[in-house]
């Protein structure tokens, strides 16, 4: 099928490269130069396992290119919507800004039976006003909700084989042009759930709202246990065993951050509130205000071992990214938990194997590395907080001759502490002894 992706961002170039290596012919639109100059030439505007091949891969078998012309969307049959809802400055609603831009940017470029399939994350009731604004304006085209699951650092994988698909549309039609578009998942069994605009917007928000939730849930555990000498590790394993609950999304630390899970329970909880319906998802406050304690864990604890202070003391920051294979700092506890160090006084030096050049787009006031060993060298405090592959690994004996001081705090819970303390560490986790 011939789509367009307007916004080529984490979603965005992610949807339209793998659309393209499905065998769609595909054109990405974004208002951002820079972005489109480096896919034009091949290259991932920002780190994704396996981005970088299928984009290389789709563009030189000619059907995949890129334009900030959104006029060059008007051959396409399908158009998805991929824009960002950043949080709204001044209150915790999501900002439209960029869905009504791009969806009134389409609107002289829509062929005969054209689909708008939205895939922005937005408060429930977007579709059916943009649904009436279309039947106005381009009365020979229709819309579509397509909640994205994808996760970050997986992305590519999740395009290609999503667990789920969610349509949420007003005809048959609409269904049957997007089956088209998902036709090898669908032929792999993917399960389908079509259904009514409201209920697609309200999929996507709440499935976050219960991530989000399960990990607050976790972290309000952890410090249930930091209170009582329990370990919330365990605690998550043997809770977790109960199929009901499951492991995963269970792992307690600094908590969640990123472009799209703290966002987005805010926006929900504004959007319950314009609709009377506060209290319903009130816990989500609770959820948000447990996530936020977990990242002044951290330094509290760094305070307390130093005996009140952390001025001058060099601490180590292991990550800056919001999770581990990804560059995005949005929201990230990570650089939070840095920023706030370098507030209280302490001299904060932070590493990563891919988010140094947006961190230090956001916090110049930092100092960074890309080498670990140099972060490491001379600390007096070690802090983990992204728990990517070769920080997880670190041999504590080596890392032990190039502190000055050997304290570590696993923001993450990843670290093996009887191996720490064996080597003559002070190792405190998160809601662990
Ligand atoms: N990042 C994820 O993992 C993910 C997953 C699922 C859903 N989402 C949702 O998808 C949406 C996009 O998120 P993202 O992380 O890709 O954001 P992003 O900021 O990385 O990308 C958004 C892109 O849209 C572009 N843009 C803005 N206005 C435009 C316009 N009028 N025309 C063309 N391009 C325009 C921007 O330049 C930017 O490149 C959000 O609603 C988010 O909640 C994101
Ligand atoms: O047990 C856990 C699991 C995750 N996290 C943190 O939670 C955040 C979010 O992680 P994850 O959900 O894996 O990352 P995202 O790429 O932001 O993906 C989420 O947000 C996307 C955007 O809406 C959705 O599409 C995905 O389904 C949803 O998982 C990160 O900071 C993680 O470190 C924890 O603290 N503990």
């Amino acid at each position: 099928m011939r789509i367009s992706v307007i916004g080529c961002g984490y979603l965005g170039a992610v949807h339209a490269s793998a659309m393209a290596e499905l065998g769609h012919d595909v054109v990405g639109i974004d208002v951002d130069e820079r972005k489109i100059t480096d896919l034009r030439s091949g290259r991932a505007p920002f780190f994704e396992p396996g981005l970088h091949d299928i984009l290389t891969s789709a563009t030189a078998s000619g059907r995949l290119r890129f334009s900030t012309d959104i006029a060059e969307a008007a051959d396409a049959e399908i158009h998805f919507i991929a824009v960002g809802t950043p949080q709204s400055a001044d209150t915790y609603a999501a900002d439209l800004r960029f869905v009504d831009a791009a969806f009134e940017g389409l609107l002289p470029h829509l062929a005969d039976g054209a689909l708008i399939v939205g895939k922005s994350t937005v408060p429930v009731g977007t579709a059916e006003r943009l649904a009436a604004r279309l039947a106005e304006a381009a009365p020979h085209a229709h819309l579509a909700w397509n909640p994205e699951f994808l996760r970050e650092g997986f992305a590519v994988q999740d395009t290609i084989a999503p667990d789920r698909l969610v349509y949420g549309v007003a005809d048959d039609r609409a269904a049957a042009q997007l089956d088209q578009v998902y036709r090898a998942a669908i032929e792999a069994g993917t399960p389908r759930i079509v259904t009514d605009y409201a209920t697609a917007e309200l999929v996507k928000v709440a499935a976050n709202a219960f991530l989000a939730t399960k990990i607050s849930f976790i972290n309000a555990m952890a410090e249930i246990a930091e209170a009582t000498g329990a370990d919330v590790t365990q605690l998550a394993d043997a809770i977790g065993h109960d199929a009901r609950i499951g492991r995963r999304f269970l792992n307690a630390g600094v908590g969640f951050g990123g472009g799209c899970l703290p966002k987005d329970i805010r926006a929900f909880s504004a959007r319950a509130e314009e609709l009377g319906r506060g209290e319903s998802v009130a816990f989500l406050k609770e959820v948000d205000a447990i996530n936020l304690r977990r990242r002044r864990r951290v330094v509290d604890l760094a305070v307390e071992s130093f005996g009140g202070s952390v001025v001058g003391k060099r601490v180590a920051v292991l990550g800056v990214t919001f999770k581990p294979d990804s560059d995005d700092v949005r929201d990230s506890p990570a650089l939070d938990v840095a920023v706030h160090f370098k507030g209280l006084g302490a001299d904060v030096i932070a590493t990563d194997p891919e988010g140094i050049a947006n961190a230090r787009a956001r916090h110049p006031q930092l100092a960074y590395t890309e080498d670990t060993d140099e972060a490491l060298r001379g600390a007096d405090l070690v802090v983990l907080v992204t728990e990517w592959r070769e920080y997880r690994n670190l041999d504590p004996v080596e890392v032990g001759r190039l502190v000055a001081n050997r304290f570590v705090i696993d923001g993450r819970n990843v670290l093996d502490p009887a191996a720490w303390r064996a080597a003559g560490w002070e190792y405190r986790g998160l809601g662990r002894p």
